[in-house]
């Protein structure tokens, strides 16, 4: 191994970065270009995104998991130094790994597009890296497009962030501008990191992967000390123990190392079998050498949104239960326990971050698993007060007790913050106010842009606030929003019927005032959705026993399936091939069959409430 001097002198040489921007201001094309220049990458193998390894990210243009990859980069000073960039999600659902990823570095790039200016999540991250006491280097991209105007977003950085900007990077990523200054800015201007190479070993685990091969990898940053293959470590929050069997960084390929070291950021394997023996905020110390405490972890995530996973083939339960498990190990935020309903059979009750990290865990277990599911509409969760005083968490809306038996309701609230420009103030408000939002104040940024800041239901937030945000204002605002806690709230759940059998995967809860408006919505949606039988189908919408909407599937006149022994034999197989996707996403309940889309419903029933008073205006 290396002398310390050597080890020392190489630490002074390291810089651990991370690069946080609003979502698409353009932090992936800024790590592909710094990649590119360190020519840690071969052209050959350089594409766009290259840190966004999941095809699921290259294809929405979106960051999922944050990838640490070690860089050298020549100075012009002659002198090599080694960067560890962390990239960082920009979307609000993935804030956590944000967090996560900045308690692993010592300074932070600042993006933030010169045409659009500092929006709602550029504040949102870049405080999140003054409190971690990172050092700032703002960048201004995209300065090539024809709207940019970097000396205005300069002085915005300046006014509303409170830092200074006055050598911020001009840049833009796409046509490699600025590139060189910034590599050089990294260099002079983010400390190296401290940490004691002779110290009892510390090192803080940030992110976990699993590898069928080598058992959960994890990405680490070491704060103190040093780790090496052959060493036997302890968790010190889990207090398990296991003996390292290699470590390395990422470049962006795995690349083994001897050993890591204090200011490091690598992987570390050790045949670990059980994701919850080494958890993302834990700290690795040596059995041998123990360090006496463990490094400040990470608040645990709580998910916002709950919704039920079913596989369409009730015999893929264990299958299911096994993707669910390996997704897990990759994505510490993902929860799920069992959950029985008599519409839907055996399956999972699943916790997620938000609409956006549901909508990639059901893609995902799709694609890498190839299961066929069946989802319920997504639910946040509920406190119910009882009579007795006894409150009871409900993140499914078929377990609310009846209203008879409860005394109250509660529902988790956000404090939003929307930046728009001056203009289009009114049409947030309108829809701030139609979500049932409590305005709280207004902030002028300069002279054409505000943040509007609101307390809403988390409810309406998750469902499509943010969508109607954007064609309300044109694309305009920004959105940025946390949990500040739970409100009493007049709530009721409604019940679906459906040829008078209650379906409970279907029960939704909405405010009183929406009620009457939701049912007559729901059994009109579900008349369209439902394909239609030899018998009449009643679909009925309830508070309690008391029946509030009411609508009718209509029996066949004729034979359907005569039709697809006409026309040409392509069409034919068409059909044949339509009836079967559909078939897929088909459960049968009771007598009747009942299509994915239909459990969406819920969702859908609120865009037509809103599109009917639009209309009605
Ligand atoms: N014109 C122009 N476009 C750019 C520039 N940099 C990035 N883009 C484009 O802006 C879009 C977003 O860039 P990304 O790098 O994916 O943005 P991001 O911030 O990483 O987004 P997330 O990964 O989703 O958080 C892409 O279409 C890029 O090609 C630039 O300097 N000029």
């Amino acid at each position: 191994m290396d002398s310390i001097e050597t080890m020392q002198e190489r630490q002074k040489h390291i810089r651990n970065f991370s690069i946080v921007a609003h979502i698409d201001h353009g932090k992936s094309t800024i790590s592909d270009r710094i990649l590119e220049a360190t020519h840690t990458v071969t052209e050959r193998e350089m594409q766009d995104q290259l840190l966004d390894t999941m095809d699921l990210e290259r294809e929405r243009g979106i960051t999922i998991k944050m990838n640490a990859v070690e860089v050298h980069y020549q100075a012009k000073n002659g002198e090599t130094y080694i960067f560890h960039l962390v990239d960082t999600p920009g979307h609000v659902d993935f804030s956590y790994e944000v967090s996560r990823s900045l308690a692993a570095a010592d300074g932070a790039i600042l993006v933030v597009d010169a045409a659009q200016g500092v929006e709602a999540q550029t504040l949102a991250n870049v405080y999140l890296a003054i409190e971690n006491d990172l050092e700032i280097l703002p960048v201004i991209n995209k300065i090539d497009l024809p709207a940019a105007d970097p000396e205005a977003v300069r002085t915005e950085i300046e006014d509303v962030i409170g830092i200074d900007a006055s050598e911020a990077v001009l840049a833009s990523a796409k046509k490699g501008i600025g590139i060189p200054e910034l590599l050089e800015q990294i260099v002079t201007k983010i400390p190296a990191p401290i940490g004691d190479l002779t110290a009892p070993l510390q090192a803080l685990i940030f992110d976990s992967a699993y590898d069928s091969y080598k058992g959960v990898i994890l990405t680490v940053r070491v704060k103190n000390g040093i780790i090496k293959a052959g060493d036997k470590i302890r968790f010190m929050n889990s207090g398990a123990e296991y003996e390292v069997t290699e470590v390395g960084v990422n470049s962006p390929h795995a690349i083994k190392r001897d050993y890591l070291m204090a200011g490091d950021i690598g992987y570390v394997a050790a045949s670990i079998k059980n994701i919850r023996d080494a958890r993302p905020g834990d700290t690795i110390t040596n059995v041998q050498r123990p360090a006496e405490e463990a490094l400040p972890g990470y608040q645990p995530m709580t998910p916002m949104v709950y919704s039920g996973l079913y596989p369409t083939d009730n015999s893929k339960y264990n299958d299911l239960r096994e993707a669910l498990e390996k997704l897990q190990l990759n994505d510490a935020s993902l929860e799920f326990e069992p959950e029985t309903s008599q519409a839907l059979g055996f399956g999972f009750r699943t916790g997620f971050l938000g609409l956006l990290h549901m909508d990639v865990i059901q893609e995902r277990l799709e694609r890498e698993f190839d299961m066929e599911l069946i989802t319920t509409a997504p639910s946040v969760t509920y406190h119910a007060y009882l009579a007795d005083g006894e409150m009871i968490e409900v993140d499914n809306p078929s377990e609310m007790p009846d209203a008879g038996k409860i005394k109250s309701i509660e529902e988790p609230y956000v404090y939003a913050q929307i930046i728009v420009p001056n203009d289009y103030v009114g049409a947030v408000m309108e829809l701030a106010q139609r979500k049932r939002g409590e305005f709280d104040t207004m902030d002028y940024l300069d002279t054409t842009r505000v943040n509007v800041k609101y307390h809403i239901p988390l409810s309406e937030i998750i469902f499509d606030f943010f969508d109607k945000l954007k064609s309300s204002t044109r694309g305009y605002a920004s959105l940025d929003y946390e949990i500040e806690g739970y409100r009493q709230s007049d709530l009721i759940k409604i019940d679906v019927l459906l040829n008078g059998d209650k379906v409970d995967a279907l029960s939704f809860i909405v405010h009183k005032d929406f009620a009457q408006e939701r049912g007559r919505i729901i059994t009109a949606k579900l008349k369209q959705i439902i394909p239609r039988r030899n018998f009449e189908i009643p679909v009925q919408a309830a508070v309690g026993a008391k029946i509030i909407s009411r609508s009718t599937i209509k029996a066949y006149r004729k034979d359907v399936t005569s039709k697809i022994h006409t026309g040409d034999p392509d069409r034919r197989a068409k059909l044949l091939d339509k009836q079967k996707k559909g078939k897929k996403r088909m459960k049968s309940v009771g007598t009747v069959d009942v299509p994915q889309e239909a459990f969406m419903a819920v969702l859908k029933a609120e865009d037509d409430t809103e599109f009917a008073k639009g209309a009605n205006h």
